[in-house]
């Protein structure tokens, strides 16, 4: 009895935190959506400051980034920067058959196709598996001081990370979000997968 009563609380509150963490996903990809094109051009400008003064990013190589989507922030002109900085440049495209994530090359002029969600991935270059990246960055729907990241909710970026504890070694992982997406708390799940930091146009976390 015990034990049926402990599942039934747990899944109860499981159920719950998913559907907080829908309503929250909601909201705040309407916010980002809202933002002005200048809000939108300070915050791709704001960003690039707080990453590039970072200690480290004199070292960093290999850094996956993202193609903007549904109003988050606009890096293509960070990527210009690392490219004209000497770093290569990757993005995110799905793997065929799992919910997971692999990272090809990407070059200013790099020819892109579609993916299932519309998002342009490059056509060209070898996938590398994400150990063999510096920086990973994630975008994020929502962030909270501690780490705590809301994504799109497909868990691809969950799962692509979920088994670091047998890479050869870590990329850091650097959630990325306009300042308005943060929020107090992130209703976490077990899978959830902490973030070492966040970057949003006006700081770091
Ligand atoms: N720019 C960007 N690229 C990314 C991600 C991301 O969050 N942002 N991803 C992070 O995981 C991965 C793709 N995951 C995604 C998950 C859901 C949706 C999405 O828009 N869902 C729509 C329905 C779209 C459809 O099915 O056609 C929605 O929920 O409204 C997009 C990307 C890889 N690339
Ligand atoms: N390591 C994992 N193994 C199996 N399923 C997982 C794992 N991580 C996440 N999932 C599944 O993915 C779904 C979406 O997870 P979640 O709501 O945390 O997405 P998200 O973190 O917002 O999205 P993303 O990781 O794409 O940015 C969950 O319902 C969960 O079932």
């Amino acid at each position: 009895m015990p034990n049926d009563f402990h599942e039934l609380s747990s899944s109860h509150s499981d159920v719950i935190t998913a559907q907080e963490k829908r309503r929250l996903r909601k909201t705040l990809r309407a916010t980002r959506r809202e933002l002005t094109p200048r809000q939108q051009r300070l915050a791709s400008r704001g960003l690039i400051r707080q990453l590039t003064t970072q200690p480290d990013y004199i070292r960093v190589e290999h850094v996956a980034l993202y193609w903007a989507n549904d109003g988050e922030i606009d890096v293509t002109p960070l990527m210009h920067r690392l490219h004209s900085d000497s770093k290569q440049v990757y993005l995110p495209v799905l793997h065929p058959l799992q919910p997971r994530l692999w990272f090809r090359p990407w070059y200013p002029g790099a020819k892109m196709k579609n993916n299932r969600f519309g998002i342009p991935e490059p056509v060209r270059g070898t996938k590398i598996p994400p150990w063999f990246l510096d920086w990973v960055l994630l975008p994020l729907v929502g962030f909270d001081e501690a780490g705590g990241r809301l994504g799109m909710g497909g868990g691809f970026y969950d799962r692509t990370f979920a088994h670091r504890d047998r890479w050869p070694r870590e990329p850091a992982r650097i959630g990325v979000a306009h300042e308005c997406q943060k929020v107090e708390r992130v209703p976490l799940e077990p899978w959830d997968i902490p973030l070492a930091k966040v970057a949003t146009d006006r700081g770091i976390y």
